[in-house]
Protein backbone atom coordinates (compact mmCIF):
# COMPACT_ATOMS: atom_id res chain seq x y z
CA UNK A 1 0.00 0.00 0.00
CA UNK A 2 0.88 3.80 -0.92
CA UNK A 3 2.10 5.41 1.93
CA UNK A 4 2.54 9.21 2.81
CA UNK A 5 3.77 11.51 5.82
CA UNK A 6 4.38 15.07 6.40
CA UNK A 7 7.25 15.55 3.85
CA UNK A 8 4.87 14.04 0.75
CA UNK A 9 2.38 16.51 0.78
CA UNK A 10 2.53 20.19 0.40
CA UNK A 11 -0.26 22.23 1.52
CA UNK A 12 0.64 25.29 -1.13
CA UNK A 13 -0.99 22.84 -3.57
CA UNK A 14 -4.20 24.26 -1.94
CA UNK A 15 -2.72 27.35 -1.46
CA UNK A 16 -4.79 29.13 -4.44
CA UNK A 17 -8.05 27.35 -3.79
CA UNK A 18 -10.98 28.22 -2.17
CA UNK A 19 -12.23 24.92 0.05
CA UNK A 20 -16.22 24.81 1.20
CA UNK A 21 -16.78 22.54 3.65
CA UNK A 22 -20.71 21.44 3.32
CA UNK A 23 -21.69 20.44 6.53
CA UNK A 24 -20.80 21.49 9.83
CA UNK A 25 -21.54 18.34 11.93
CA UNK A 26 -19.01 16.00 13.32
CA UNK A 27 -16.25 15.69 10.35
CA UNK A 28 -17.32 19.25 8.79
CA UNK A 29 -16.36 20.64 12.17
CA UNK A 30 -13.05 19.15 12.93
CA UNK A 31 -12.14 19.31 9.33
CA UNK A 32 -12.43 22.96 8.27
CA UNK A 33 -11.20 23.89 12.38
CA UNK A 34 -8.29 21.76 11.49
CA UNK A 35 -7.76 23.23 7.59
CA UNK A 36 -8.30 26.77 8.56
CA UNK A 37 -5.79 26.30 11.62
CA UNK A 38 -3.14 24.80 8.15
CA UNK A 39 -3.55 28.32 6.74
CA UNK A 40 -6.20 27.02 4.13
CA UNK A 41 -8.83 29.40 2.93
CA UNK A 42 -12.13 27.52 4.17
CA UNK A 43 -15.93 28.52 3.98
CA UNK A 44 -18.83 26.69 4.95
CA UNK A 45 -21.91 25.54 3.21
CA UNK A 46 -25.18 25.19 4.97
CA UNK A 47 -28.81 24.88 5.56
CA UNK A 48 -30.48 27.11 8.30
CA UNK A 49 -30.32 25.50 11.45
CA UNK A 50 -28.09 24.60 14.54
CA UNK A 51 -24.64 23.46 12.57
CA UNK A 52 -24.89 27.26 10.70
CA UNK A 53 -24.92 28.54 14.44
CA UNK A 54 -22.20 26.87 15.61
CA UNK A 55 -20.24 27.56 12.29
CA UNK A 56 -20.76 31.42 12.45
CA UNK A 57 -20.00 31.18 16.34
CA UNK A 58 -16.39 29.72 15.08
CA UNK A 59 -15.61 32.46 12.93
CA UNK A 60 -16.40 31.06 9.95
CA UNK A 61 -17.95 32.76 6.52
CA UNK A 62 -21.26 30.64 6.29
CA UNK A 63 -23.06 30.73 3.09
CA UNK A 64 -25.96 28.14 1.53
CA UNK A 65 -24.92 25.04 -0.31
CA UNK A 66 -25.24 26.61 -3.87
CA UNK A 67 -23.68 29.71 -3.27
CA UNK A 68 -20.70 28.13 -1.32
CA UNK A 69 -20.01 25.71 -4.17
CA UNK A 70 -20.41 28.84 -6.78
CA UNK A 71 -17.74 30.51 -4.40
CA UNK A 72 -15.53 27.21 -4.16
CA UNK A 73 -12.89 25.66 -6.57
CA UNK A 74 -12.85 22.38 -3.89
CA UNK A 75 -16.03 20.96 -2.41
CA UNK A 76 -15.48 18.70 0.58
CA UNK A 77 -18.83 16.81 0.89
CA UNK A 78 -19.60 16.24 4.59
CA UNK A 79 -23.56 16.27 5.15
CA UNK A 80 -24.87 12.65 6.00
CA UNK A 81 -24.28 10.22 3.16
CA UNK A 82 -28.27 9.51 3.17
CA UNK A 83 -28.67 13.18 2.37
CA UNK A 84 -26.08 13.62 0.19
CA UNK A 85 -27.47 12.71 -3.39
CA UNK A 86 -30.50 14.95 -2.93
CA UNK A 87 -28.07 17.47 -1.53
CA UNK A 88 -25.41 17.13 -4.61
CA UNK A 89 -28.42 17.12 -6.95
CA UNK A 90 -30.38 20.21 -6.07
CA UNK A 91 -27.49 22.29 -4.79
CA UNK A 92 -23.78 20.92 -5.81
CA UNK A 93 -23.75 19.90 -9.28
CA UNK A 94 -25.41 22.83 -10.61
CA UNK A 95 -22.97 25.18 -9.61
CA UNK A 96 -19.67 23.09 -10.00
CA UNK A 97 -17.13 24.45 -13.03
CA UNK A 98 -14.95 22.73 -15.01
CA UNK A 99 -11.11 21.79 -12.59
CA UNK A 100 -13.17 21.81 -9.33
CA UNK A 101 -13.16 19.31 -7.15
CA UNK A 102 -15.36 17.24 -5.10
CA UNK A 103 -14.07 15.24 -2.37
CA UNK A 104 -16.09 12.66 0.10
CA UNK A 105 -14.89 11.52 3.44
CA UNK A 106 -16.49 7.76 2.76
CA UNK A 107 -16.81 6.57 -0.10
CA UNK A 108 -20.87 5.38 -0.12
CA UNK A 109 -22.55 7.46 -3.00
CA UNK A 110 -20.03 7.26 -5.34
CA UNK A 111 -19.39 3.37 -4.71
CA UNK A 112 -23.02 2.91 -4.79
CA UNK A 113 -24.09 5.00 -7.29
CA UNK A 114 -26.14 7.78 -5.80
CA UNK A 115 -23.34 10.52 -6.74
CA UNK A 116 -22.10 10.80 -10.36
CA UNK A 117 -20.18 13.56 -10.84
CA UNK A 118 -19.45 15.40 -14.70
CA UNK A 119 -15.95 13.71 -16.20
CA UNK A 120 -14.33 17.21 -16.29
CA UNK A 121 -14.20 17.45 -12.38
CA UNK A 122 -11.48 15.61 -10.06
CA UNK A 123 -13.19 13.03 -7.82
CA UNK A 124 -11.33 12.42 -4.52
CA UNK A 125 -11.72 10.52 -0.98
CA UNK A 126 -9.87 11.75 2.09
CA UNK A 127 -11.25 9.70 4.85
CA UNK A 128 -10.35 9.94 8.61
CA UNK A 129 -9.62 7.00 10.46
CA UNK A 130 -11.76 8.14 13.43
CA UNK A 131 -14.21 9.50 14.81
CA UNK A 132 -14.70 13.69 13.55
CA UNK A 133 -14.31 15.15 17.19
CA UNK A 134 -11.13 12.98 17.62
CA UNK A 135 -9.79 14.82 14.37
CA UNK A 136 -10.05 18.23 16.17
CA UNK A 137 -8.59 16.99 19.58
CA UNK A 138 -5.67 14.83 18.20
CA UNK A 139 -4.60 17.88 15.94
CA UNK A 140 -4.88 20.62 19.19
CA UNK A 141 -2.58 18.23 20.80
CA UNK A 142 0.00 18.13 18.17
CA UNK A 143 -0.86 14.79 16.67
CA UNK A 144 -2.86 13.61 13.64
CA UNK A 145 -6.08 11.39 13.13
CA UNK A 146 -4.58 8.62 9.78
CA UNK A 147 -6.40 8.71 7.14
CA UNK A 148 -7.10 7.32 3.28
CA UNK A 149 -6.62 8.87 0.29
CA UNK A 150 -8.30 7.84 -2.84
CA UNK A 151 -8.70 8.79 -6.49
CA UNK A 152 -12.12 8.67 -8.31
CA UNK A 153 -11.50 10.75 -10.76
CA UNK A 154 -8.29 12.86 -11.71
CA UNK A 155 -9.64 15.45 -14.69
CA UNK A 156 -6.39 18.18 -13.73
CA UNK A 157 -3.68 15.50 -13.39
CA UNK A 158 -3.16 17.22 -9.60
CA UNK A 159 -5.94 15.13 -7.61
CA UNK A 160 -3.14 13.23 -5.55
CA UNK A 161 -0.90 16.45 -4.90
CA UNK A 162 -4.46 17.85 -3.61
CA UNK A 163 -5.91 14.80 -1.75
CA UNK A 164 -2.30 14.65 0.07
CA UNK A 165 -2.44 18.97 0.78
CA UNK A 166 -5.96 18.24 2.31
CA UNK A 167 -5.15 15.27 4.17
CA UNK A 168 -1.88 17.63 5.88
CA UNK A 169 -4.05 20.57 6.53
CA UNK A 170 -6.54 18.36 8.58
CA UNK A 171 -3.37 16.86 10.43
CA UNK A 172 -3.24 13.26 8.78
CA UNK A 173 -0.29 12.91 7.22
CA UNK A 174 1.24 13.76 10.84
CA UNK A 175 0.03 10.47 11.75
CA UNK A 176 0.07 8.58 8.19
CA UNK A 177 -1.84 8.27 5.24
CA UNK A 178 -2.71 5.65 2.66
CA UNK A 179 -4.14 5.19 -0.79
CA UNK A 180 -6.77 2.91 -1.38
CA UNK A 181 -9.55 2.63 -3.53
CA UNK A 182 -13.17 3.88 -3.38
CA UNK A 183 -14.64 0.51 -3.08
CA UNK A 184 -12.27 -0.63 -0.65
CA UNK A 185 -12.49 2.69 1.91
CA UNK A 186 -16.63 1.75 1.49
CA UNK A 187 -16.69 -1.96 2.28
CA UNK A 188 -14.10 -2.08 4.53
CA UNK A 189 -15.35 0.92 6.75
CA UNK A 190 -19.10 -0.42 6.39
CA UNK A 191 -17.69 -3.63 7.48
CA UNK A 192 -15.59 -2.31 10.22
CA UNK A 193 -18.40 -0.06 11.57
CA UNK A 194 -20.87 -3.21 11.57
CA UNK A 195 -19.18 -6.05 12.81
CA UNK A 196 -16.32 -4.40 15.01
CA UNK A 197 -16.14 -0.86 15.94
CA UNK A 198 -19.84 0.26 16.66
CA UNK A 199 -22.14 -2.72 16.14
CA UNK A 200 -19.87 -5.90 17.13
CA UNK A 201 -18.59 -3.89 20.37
CA UNK A 202 -21.54 -2.20 21.44
CA UNK A 203 -23.32 -5.89 21.36
CA UNK A 204 -20.72 -7.90 23.42
CA UNK A 205 -20.45 -5.10 25.99
CA UNK A 206 -24.35 -5.26 26.29
CA UNK A 207 -24.06 -9.24 26.25
CA UNK A 208 -21.47 -8.99 28.85
CA UNK A 209 -23.84 -6.52 31.27
CA UNK A 210 -26.75 -8.51 30.89
CA UNK A 211 -25.23 -11.75 31.84
CA UNK A 212 -23.90 -10.76 35.41
CA UNK A 213 -26.89 -8.28 36.42
CA UNK A 214 -29.08 -11.62 35.16
CA UNK A 215 -26.66 -13.38 37.29
CA UNK A 216 -27.34 -11.03 40.25
CA UNK A 217 -24.44 -8.98 40.59
CA UNK A 218 -25.21 -5.33 40.85
CA UNK A 219 -25.64 -2.97 37.60
CA UNK A 220 -22.71 -0.97 38.65
CA UNK A 221 -20.36 -3.68 39.31
CA UNK A 222 -21.50 -4.98 35.48
CA UNK A 223 -20.70 -1.57 34.26
CA UNK A 224 -17.17 -0.65 35.26
CA UNK A 225 -16.03 -4.20 34.66
CA UNK A 226 -17.34 -4.80 30.79
CA UNK A 227 -17.89 -1.03 30.17
CA UNK A 228 -15.47 1.67 31.85
CA UNK A 229 -12.11 -0.94 31.74
CA UNK A 230 -13.28 -1.49 27.68
CA UNK A 231 -11.04 1.54 27.24
CA UNK A 232 -8.11 1.18 29.41
CA UNK A 233 -7.73 -2.71 27.60
CA UNK A 234 -7.94 -0.81 24.25
CA UNK A 235 -5.63 1.91 24.79
CA UNK A 236 -3.16 -1.15 25.47
CA UNK A 237 -4.22 -2.94 22.34
CA UNK A 238 -3.79 0.33 20.42
CA UNK A 239 -0.23 1.21 21.77
CA UNK A 240 1.03 -2.31 21.14
CA UNK A 241 -1.46 -4.83 19.80
CA UNK A 242 -2.55 -7.30 21.74
CA UNK A 243 0.87 -8.41 23.09
CA UNK A 244 1.19 -5.34 25.05
CA UNK A 245 -1.99 -5.70 26.21
CA UNK A 246 -1.49 -9.48 27.23
CA UNK A 247 1.94 -8.19 28.67
CA UNK A 248 -0.08 -5.74 31.03
CA UNK A 249 -3.05 -7.97 32.14
CA UNK A 250 -2.62 -11.08 35.18
CA UNK A 251 -1.09 -14.50 33.78
CA UNK A 252 -4.82 -15.67 35.21
CA UNK A 253 -6.74 -13.42 32.72
CA UNK A 254 -4.23 -14.05 29.97
CA UNK A 255 -5.30 -17.43 29.99
CA UNK A 256 -8.84 -16.68 30.59
CA UNK A 257 -8.73 -14.17 27.50
CA UNK A 258 -6.74 -16.85 25.39
CA UNK A 259 -9.17 -19.78 26.05
CA UNK A 260 -12.41 -17.98 26.91
CA UNK A 261 -12.58 -15.57 24.17
CA UNK A 262 -12.61 -17.83 20.91
CA UNK A 263 -15.91 -19.54 22.71
CA UNK A 264 -17.41 -15.84 22.52
CA UNK A 265 -16.57 -15.37 19.09
CA UNK A 266 -16.72 -18.72 17.76
CA UNK A 267 -18.16 -20.34 14.36
CA UNK A 268 -21.68 -18.45 14.57
CA UNK A 269 -19.82 -14.84 14.33
CA UNK A 270 -17.84 -15.85 11.83
CA UNK A 271 -20.45 -16.75 9.39
CA UNK A 272 -22.58 -13.81 10.94
CA UNK A 273 -19.67 -11.42 9.72
CA UNK A 274 -19.40 -12.85 6.28
CA UNK A 275 -23.03 -12.55 5.95
CA UNK A 276 -22.55 -8.80 6.83
CA UNK A 277 -19.54 -8.48 4.36
CA UNK A 278 -21.28 -9.79 1.55
CA UNK A 279 -24.62 -7.68 2.33
CA UNK A 280 -22.30 -4.52 1.91
CA UNK A 281 -20.14 -6.13 -1.29
CA UNK A 282 -23.47 -6.89 -3.01
CA UNK A 283 -25.59 -3.65 -2.28
CA UNK A 284 -28.18 -4.99 0.20
CA UNK A 285 -27.41 -2.71 2.92
CA UNK A 286 -26.35 0.01 0.75
CA UNK A 287 -30.10 -0.49 -0.70
CA UNK A 288 -31.54 -1.23 2.53
CA UNK A 289 -30.36 1.93 4.29
CA UNK A 290 -31.26 4.31 1.22
CA UNK A 291 -35.11 2.68 1.22
CA UNK A 292 -35.06 3.22 4.93
CA UNK A 293 -34.54 6.67 5.08
CA UNK A 294 -37.26 7.33 2.10
CA UNK A 295 -39.99 5.71 3.98
CA UNK A 296 -38.68 8.60 7.12
CA UNK A 297 -36.14 5.62 8.91
CA UNK A 298 -39.19 4.02 11.05
CA UNK A 299 -36.66 1.00 12.08
CA UNK A 300 -33.61 3.20 12.76
CA UNK A 301 -35.83 5.40 15.18
CA UNK A 302 -37.35 2.47 17.08
CA UNK A 303 -33.93 0.65 17.42
CA UNK A 304 -32.27 4.38 17.96
CA UNK A 305 -35.43 4.22 21.55
CA UNK A 306 -34.44 1.24 22.56
CA UNK A 307 -30.60 1.66 22.64
CA UNK A 308 -31.20 4.75 24.56
CA UNK A 309 -33.50 2.68 27.09
CA UNK A 310 -31.15 0.16 27.80
CA UNK A 311 -30.38 -0.19 31.92
CA UNK A 312 -26.55 -0.10 30.58
CA UNK A 313 -27.34 3.66 29.38
CA UNK A 314 -29.03 5.11 32.52
CA UNK A 315 -26.44 3.06 35.14
CA UNK A 316 -23.42 4.34 33.26
CA UNK A 317 -24.71 8.00 33.39
CA UNK A 318 -24.53 6.93 37.27
CA UNK A 319 -21.52 5.80 37.36
CA UNK A 320 -19.98 7.88 34.95
CA UNK A 321 -21.58 11.12 37.55
CA UNK A 322 -19.16 9.05 40.38
CA UNK A 323 -16.14 10.26 38.67
CA UNK A 324 -14.78 13.88 38.47
CA UNK A 325 -12.88 12.86 34.62
CA UNK A 326 -16.20 12.75 33.35
CA UNK A 327 -17.72 16.17 34.39
CA UNK A 328 -16.50 18.13 31.65
CA UNK A 329 -16.92 15.97 28.65
CA UNK A 330 -20.12 16.44 26.28
CA UNK A 331 -22.65 13.91 26.56
N1 LIG B 1 -18.83 10.97 11.92
C1 LIG B 1 -17.59 10.61 11.67
O1 LIG B 1 -16.74 10.64 12.54
C2 LIG B 1 -17.15 10.17 10.30
C3 LIG B 1 -15.90 9.51 10.13
C4 LIG B 1 -15.43 9.26 8.83
C5 LIG B 1 -16.22 9.62 7.75
N2 LIG B 1 -17.43 10.22 7.96
C6 LIG B 1 -18.21 10.65 6.80
O2 LIG B 1 -18.32 12.08 6.84
C7 LIG B 1 -19.55 12.47 6.24
C8 LIG B 1 -20.32 13.36 7.21
O3 LIG B 1 -20.72 12.60 8.32
P1 LIG B 1 -20.89 13.24 9.78
O4 LIG B 1 -21.07 12.08 10.71
O5 LIG B 1 -19.80 14.22 10.04
O6 LIG B 1 -22.27 14.01 9.63
P2 LIG B 1 -23.09 14.77 10.75
O7 LIG B 1 -24.44 14.16 10.82
O8 LIG B 1 -22.30 14.87 12.03
O9 LIG B 1 -23.18 16.27 10.18
C9 LIG B 1 -23.88 16.56 9.03
C10 LIG B 1 -23.89 18.05 8.77
O10 LIG B 1 -24.60 18.28 7.55
C11 LIG B 1 -25.56 19.29 7.76
N3 LIG B 1 -26.68 19.05 6.84
C12 LIG B 1 -27.62 18.07 6.93
N4 LIG B 1 -28.45 18.17 5.90
C13 LIG B 1 -28.05 19.22 5.15
C14 LIG B 1 -28.54 19.82 3.96
N5 LIG B 1 -29.61 19.36 3.35
N6 LIG B 1 -27.86 20.89 3.48
C15 LIG B 1 -26.79 21.37 4.10
N7 LIG B 1 -26.27 20.85 5.24
C16 LIG B 1 -26.91 19.78 5.75
C17 LIG B 1 -25.94 19.17 9.23
O11 LIG B 1 -26.52 20.39 9.68
C18 LIG B 1 -24.58 18.88 9.85
O12 LIG B 1 -23.87 20.09 10.01
C19 LIG B 1 -20.24 11.19 5.85
O13 LIG B 1 -19.89 10.91 4.52
C20 LIG B 1 -19.63 10.15 6.77
O14 LIG B 1 -19.69 8.83 6.30
C21 LIG B 1 -17.91 10.50 9.19
C1 LIG C 1 -16.15 6.92 12.96
C2 LIG C 1 -16.42 5.80 11.97
C3 LIG C 1 -17.33 4.75 12.61
O1 LIG C 1 -15.18 5.19 11.68
C4 LIG C 1 -16.96 6.32 10.63
O2 LIG C 1 -16.75 5.37 9.65
C5 LIG C 1 -18.41 6.78 10.62
O3 LIG C 1 -19.14 6.39 9.68
O4 LIG C 1 -18.80 7.55 11.50
MG1 LIG D 1 -18.31 5.09 8.31
MG1 LIG E 1 -14.92 4.66 9.71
Amino acid sequence: MQKYYESDAKLGDLGNCRIAVIGYGSQGRGQALNLRDSGLDVIIGLRPGKSWEKASEDGFEVFDVATAVDMANVVMILVPDELQGDVYRAQIMPNIKEGDCVMFSHGFNIHYGQIVPPPTVDVIMVAPKGPGHMVRRVFTEGGGVPALIAIHQDATGKARQIALAYAKGIGATRAVVLETTFQEETETDLFGEQAVLCGGMTALIQAGFETLVDGGYAPEMAYLEVLHECKLIIDLIHEGGFTKMRDSISNTAEYGDLTRGPRVIGPEAYEAMEEILTEIQNGEFAREWLLENQINRPVFTALKRQGEELMIESVGREVRGLMPQFRNLSK
